[in-house]
């Protein structure tokens, strides 16, 4: 049997079996809507895991799963080197999301990332300790600002409601995902115009760990053929 994890609940679990079932394989709850035991349908071979999308990444990098859907924001956030233990098989087409930096509105001065480099080193200066930057993209947030040569500043980990922590005052900028833009700017704040980090969707990975037998090779060969998407 070859392992597909799929998100155990909310808006990336309702799309994944539609997107499932529009191309012939049906995954189900075998009992209750709190039973966490599913079963795929149209296919044999093919053992279906509900998992929090979160952790499906992981469970990838480590062959646990031979498959699995979450956002490409998750697997590049939580799987280190992730080109060398996962492939891309299909980019799915919902669970679209951008994660961006983004600052209060009140700061006029600030609409680029080499502003924002400008307002930390005189943030630094003048309250004697670095901007923060509120996320629980991590490694996401440091390579990119790393990248774009912003320096002083200081990640404060934020794992919900980041938009909030800069009325809050525990932060002073954010990193977060956005979809309509909604809560941004229900919280005063805006974009960077370079401030786009990562545009993410669900996908379908293929782990590269995994242990690949010649059965599970011909389950997969069928499953891509059904799929249409190879
Ligand atoms: N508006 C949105 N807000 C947050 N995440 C979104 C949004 N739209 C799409 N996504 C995507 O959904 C995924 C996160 O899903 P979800 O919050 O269910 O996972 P999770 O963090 O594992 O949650 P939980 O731990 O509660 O199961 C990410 O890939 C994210 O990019
Ligand atoms: O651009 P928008 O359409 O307003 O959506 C973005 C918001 O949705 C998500 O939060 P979610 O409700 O998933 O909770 P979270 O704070 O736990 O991430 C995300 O973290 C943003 O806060």
């Amino acid at each position: 049997m070859i392992r597909l994890g799929v998100p155990s609940k909310g808006r990336l679990m309702d799309k994944t079996v539609a997107w499932f079932g529009e191309r012939g394989i049906g995954l189900r709850r075998a009992g209750s809507e709190r039973d966490y035991a599913a079963v795929a349908e149209g296919i044999d071979g093919l053992e279906l895991i509900l998992l929090s999308a979160g952790e499906i990444p992981r469970e990838l990098a480590a062959g646990r799963l031979h498959l699995g859907v979450t956002g490409s924001d998750l697997v590049h956030e939580k799987v280190p080197l992730w080109e060398l233990r996962l492939t891309e098989l299909a980019p799915m087409g919902f669970g679209r999301a951008d994660l961006v930096v983004a600052v209060p509105q009140a700061w006029v001065d600030v609409d680029t990332l080499d502003d924002l480099d400008a307002a930390a080193a005189a943030f630094r200066h003048r309250h004697g300790h670095r901007l923060r930057i509120a996320t629980k993209y991590h490694r996401l947030v440091r390579e990119f600002l790393r990248e774009h040569g912003v320096a002083d500043y200081a990640l404060v980990d934020s794992q919900g409601a980041t938009e909030g922590t800069v009325g809050a005052e525990t932060a002073e900028a954010i990193a977060d995902i956005t979809s309509t833009g909604e809560t941004l700017r229900a919280n005063g704040l805006k974009i960077l115009a370079d401030g786009m980090i990562h545009s993410s969707q669900a996908t379908l990975w293929q782990s590269r760990t995994a242990d690949w037998t010649d059965e599970g090779r011909r389950t997969l060969k069928e499953l891509v053929t059904r799929l249409g998407v190879q």
